[in-house]
């Protein structure tokens, strides 16, 4: 409730992000609409089911569409697709965007909310970095293990008008949030995480700690984000001394996790690459630096990715 209004969102995608962070919504009193794929029958018959250590929640019943159904206007639409699904997100917005619409975007990576805010010049555009271990166990099933806040980056003024109120939102459901006003910096920030963790665990076929307490990995890992910094610097957004110690410091202290690329390897979907390293790779490439190692982990992704996805079509043929 903000100024007596009851802010209503369009959560695109009920996935891990977006089945958790929808159910903080509805907990905190927001109107929440979830847009559901291969489960929206399921969830409109059984709710939507959360297991958190922030308590488990059974939503039911649950205000689900298909996205060809048509669905309400709400004030703000969150994208919790994965990324390999954005190909199609012009189409699926389309009849969700109006004057004004704000639109967050939960998702991992890089160039997202530029492009957004080219398609939908109408819109408000704020990215959402999600600093959350979550994952989808079954048909409108989430379990969320660990973390939860979420970084607001606002595209333009505009946007930063529309932050305390989605600050508002999220804190009556228990999700801090807090504010970088480089949208730039917020993404490559995270970049220095996820272009390390998520790659490495899939070719090394093990969680945060296996690469943490391998020295080699480890030596790496510190090489992957030197490069990512280096990268971060010529677009304009350098991290401060200290910055990439500590997020290999923090990361050592984390409960031993999977990062969402491997979690999706070993369900065999689809990799993350573009967002994650192929854009960044570009984005770098145009200020005239290159990521040799950044470059060398998103082909062996790349062939991975490919070869097994060969070898489950021929097993299926
Ligand atoms: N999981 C995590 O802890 C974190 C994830 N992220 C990022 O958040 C983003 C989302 O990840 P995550 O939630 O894990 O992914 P999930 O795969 O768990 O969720 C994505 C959901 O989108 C649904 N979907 C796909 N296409 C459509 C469509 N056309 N219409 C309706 N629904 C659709 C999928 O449906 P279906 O079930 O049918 O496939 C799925 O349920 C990614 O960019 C990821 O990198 C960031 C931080 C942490
Ligand atoms: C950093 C982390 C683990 C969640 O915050 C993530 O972004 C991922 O799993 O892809």
């Amino acid at each position: 409730m903000v100024n007596g209004h009851r802010l209503s969102f369009t959560i695109l995608g009920t996935g891990a992000v977006g089945g958790f962070y929808g159910s903080r919504l509805l907990v905190g009193g927001a109107i929440v609409r979830f847009i559901a794929r291969s489960d929206v029958a399921w969830i409109r018959t059984h709710g939507l089911r959360i297991e958190s250590p922030l308590g488990d929640r059974h939503h039911r019943p649950v205000d689900v569409y298909a996205a060809t159904d048509p669905i309400p206007t709400s004030d703000v639409v969150c994208i919790a697709l994965k990324t390999t699904e954005n190909d199609r997100l012009p189409e699926l917005l389309r009849p969700l965007i109006h004057e004004g619409t704000v639109i967050l975007n939960l998702q991992n990576g890089l160039t997202l909310e530029e492009e957004l805010a080219a398609t939908f010049p109408q819109a408000v555009v704020i990215a959402g970095l999600c600093f959350l271990c979550a994952h989808k166990i079954g048909p409108g099933h989430i379990r969320h293990l660990d973390y939860g806040r979420i970084t607001l980056a606002p595209a333009d003024a505009r946007a930063q008008a529309c932050i305390p109120a989605l600050q508002a939102a999220f804190a009556a459901g228990g999700i801090e949030t807090d504010v970088q006003e480089s949208l730039l910096a917020a993404r490559w920030r995270k970049l220095a995480w996820n272009i390390p963790f998520n790659g490495l665990s899939v070719l090394l076929d093990c969680h945060t700690a296996g690469i943490m307490f391998d020295p080699e990995a480890r030596a790496l890992a510190d090489r992957l984000m030197q490069e990512v910094a280096a990268a971060a610097s010529a677009c304009g957004v350098p991290f401060e001394p200290g910055f990439i110690p500590r997020l290999l410091e923090a990361t050592a202290r984390m409960v031993p996790y999977d990062p969402s690329m491997r979690l999706d390897f070993l369900a065999g979907r689809p990799l993350e690459i573009e967002y994650l390293y192929r854009r960044p790779l570009r984005e770098a490439a145009r200020r005239g630096v290159r990521m040799p190692a950044v470059e060398t982990l998103a082909d062996l992704l790349s062939i991975r990715d490919r070869a097994r996805r060969t070898s489950i079509s021929a097993a299926v043929a």
